[in-house]
Parts: structure tokens; C-alpha cells; sequence
């Protein structure tokens, strides 16, 4: 019987300025999935969830429901469709979640990513990372009734990744500089991506637009160029914060108590309830991370979190283990 482990980590969508269009990976924390092939199938799906870790029953175990199992579905199609690869066996999924649900930080991408990657290496890696992004990105329909790509792909591949074009999907990987460091961190409260995204305006005026595609420029020549004052200067977002923030209990305090800590820059991570900043060290980070920490605390709501420092993840979704 043969089994495979894969594993994907927690990613920031928009990265402030780049709303559904610019998003990155951190090393840790990530969901893990474990899938065991059998030659015989035991039901009329030929994947199904076995158990699910961590979630403490929240997750569905309808096959078609999660994330996880959804899109190896996908995958199991597409390549008996393009590449003549007939499955007749059956994949039993366990699910171990790390990450918190509704979180902001990916959570519904990276049992995705991690499912996909382990899937292709139990079918013998038919198809590449490029390919595999795009159910990753179905995935996200599934989760929050948008297939936005910004937690998916940066899950899949690693790195920064904007997004150009969804339509044909043209992905561009950008390499982090060597001393860019992530604060993470995430109040103990959910906030639905699904909510967070239907208290968008439907259009912006141009004047807005005109300042949000500045800085999405410069964030990307600050990242290329390594030049840490120019993403700093960079990471503002005027069309989804300013709507989102009033959803994050004490998001002011702990944006200023970054800044004032010594962040480059601060914002919500993908649609929040998370919050992250970038420093140019890790000592700073830290500092950064635990002054955001406490704001929280001593904000109204009094929220307990938890904070990760991490650099940009290069590698992406992975095996872990696999036998025999
Ligand atoms: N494997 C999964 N992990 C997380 N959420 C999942 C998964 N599968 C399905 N979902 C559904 O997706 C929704 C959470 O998605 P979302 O709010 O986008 O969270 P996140 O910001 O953490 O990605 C929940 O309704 C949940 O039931
Ligand atoms: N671009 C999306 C990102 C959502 O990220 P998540 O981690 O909160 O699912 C958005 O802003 O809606």
C-alpha cells in the first residue's frame, strides 16, 4: 500500500496593495496531507476523507466539500482527460490541520496544495507544479465561492507570486530579498473570506485605482531592486483596508504598534482577521511581532493571538514522507 505525505504552508494574499493580484508563502505553519492508494475502488468517489485532525469538526467530509479531497478530484480528471491516465483505485485522504480556519492566512489553499502535491507523487508526477496550481485555484471556489489565486498559487509554488492574468492564468515568480522577514499574527476570531470579500465596493473610482497600481508597481520594483525603504513605502492599500479594517477589532493600534516597533510596513493579511508586517531583519521581526501581539491584548476586544516569524518560503508545497 503505498502512501504519500505532502505539505503546504500558510500564505498572505494581496500584500496590502495587491488585492487578489500579489501574494507569498512563510515556512510555517502549514496543513499536511497523507494519502494511501488501494488497487480497489471502495465507493462511487474514488477519493474519500478518512479523517480529519485538528479542526475540531468544523471541516466537511463530503469529498466534493473540501478543499482537499475537491481538488484531487480535479486532478484524477484532468489527467485521465489530457493525458490518457485511467485511475481505477481509491485514495483515502487524512487531513491534518495546522492552520486556523478563516484566518486570513490561507488556511483553504494549503490543505489544497498539499493534497495536489501528494496526489501527483502517488500517481507517479504526471504533471507539474504549473499545472497543478490551477485546482489548487478551483479550491478556493469551493472554500469561499471565489477562485481567487493569491493564497493558491504562492501554496503551490513558493515565493512571491503576482498574478498578471487569470484569464489565460499567467503566474510571474518573484524571489524574495535575502533579508525580508514576516511578522504573522492571528487573533483568536474567525473572519469568513466569503464576508471579508462582499464588503468590497464593486468598482473604485480612478483616482483610487490610480494610487493602489503605484504602489503595487513600486512593491514589486522594491522587491526585485531589494530595496527595503521602497516596499515599506510601498505597502499601502486604499481599496480593500480602509472596508476591512472596521472588521478587525483593534487592526489601528496594531498597525501603528508595528510601525512604531520598526516595521517596514503593516497590513491585513488576505482578507484578515490576521495582520502582517515585513522587517528587514529577524531580530526586528520579532520585536515587531510581539508589539502587534500586545496591541491586540490591550485593544477593546482584548483578543489573545498567535505570531510566527518567518522569511519567504522558497520551496512551496512539498513531500514530506512517503512509503514504501
Ligand atoms: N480543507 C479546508 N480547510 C479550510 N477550509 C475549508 C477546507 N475545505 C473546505 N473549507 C471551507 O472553506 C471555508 C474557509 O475558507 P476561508 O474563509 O477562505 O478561510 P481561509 O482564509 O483560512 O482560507 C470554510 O467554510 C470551510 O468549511
Ligand atoms: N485576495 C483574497 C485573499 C483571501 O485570503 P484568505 O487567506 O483570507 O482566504 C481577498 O482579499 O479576499
Amino acid at each position: 500500500m503505498k502512501t504519500v505525505t505532502g505539505f503546504a504552508s500558510a500564505t498572505v494574499g494581496n500584500v496590502a496593495c495587491g488585492f487578489d493580484v500579489l501574494g507569498f508563502a512563510i515556512t510555517e505553519p502549514g496543513d499536511e496531507v497523507i494519502l494511501t492508494l488501494h488497487d480497489e475502488r471502495s465507493s462511487d468517489c474514488p477519493v474519500s476523507i478518512t479523517s480529519i485532525i485538528g479542526d475540531g469538526g468544523a471541516l466537511p467530509l463530503d469529498p466534493k466539500k473540501n478543499t482537499s479531497s475537491f481538488v484531487v478530484l480535479k486532478f484524477l480528471e484532468y489527467i485521465r482527460t489530457t493525458k490518457g491516465i485511467a485511475f481505477d483505485g481509491h485514495i483515502d485522504l487524512v487531513l491534518k490541520k495546522n492552520l486556523p480556519l478563516s484566518s486570513g492566512m490561507g488556511s483553504s489553499a494549503a490543505s489544497a496544495a498539499a493534497a495536489l502535491i501528494a496526489a501527483n507523487e502517488l500517481l507517479g508526477s504526471p504533471c507539474s507544479k504549473m499545472e497543478l496550481v490551477h485546482f489548487a485555484i478551483e479550491g478556493e471556489r469551493v472554500a469561499c465561492g471565489s477562485a481567487h489565486a493569491d493564497n493558491a498559487a504562492p501554496a503551490m509554488l513558493g515565493n512571491f507570486i503576482l498574478i498578471r492574468s487569470y484569464h489565460p492564468l499567467d503566474l510571474i515568480t518573484i524571489k524574495p530579498p535575502a533579508n525580508l522577514f514576516c511578522s504573522l499574527v492571528h487573533p483568536h476570531t474567525e473572519l469568513k473570506t466569503s464576508f471579508a470579500r462582499s464588503v468590497l465596493p464593486k468598482s473604485i473610482p480612478l483616482s483610487t485605482a490610480t494610487q493602489q497600481w503605484g504602489n503595487v508597481g513600486a512593491l514589486v520594483a522594491g522587491l526585485l531592486m531589494e530595496d527595503y525603504d521602497l516596499i515599506g513605502r510601498a505597502l499601502v492599500d486604499v481599496v480593500a483596508e480602509p472596508k476591512r479594517a472596521p472588521l478587525i477589532p483593534g487592526f489601528v493600534e496594531v498597525k501603528q504598534a508595528a510601525l512604531d516597533a520598526g516595521a517596514l510596513g503593516c497590513s491585513i493579511a488576505g482578507s484578515g482577521p490576521s495582520v502582517f508586517a515585513f522587517s528587514s531583519s529577524r531580530q526586528t521581526a520579532e520585536t515587531v511581532g510581539a508589539a502587534m501581539q500586545q496591541a491586540f491584548l490591550h485593544s477593546k476586544a482584548s483578543l489573545a493571538s498567535d505570531m510566527w516569524v518567518s522569511p519567504i518560503c522558497s520551496e512551496g508545497a512539498r513531500i514530506v514522507s512517503k512509503t514504501p
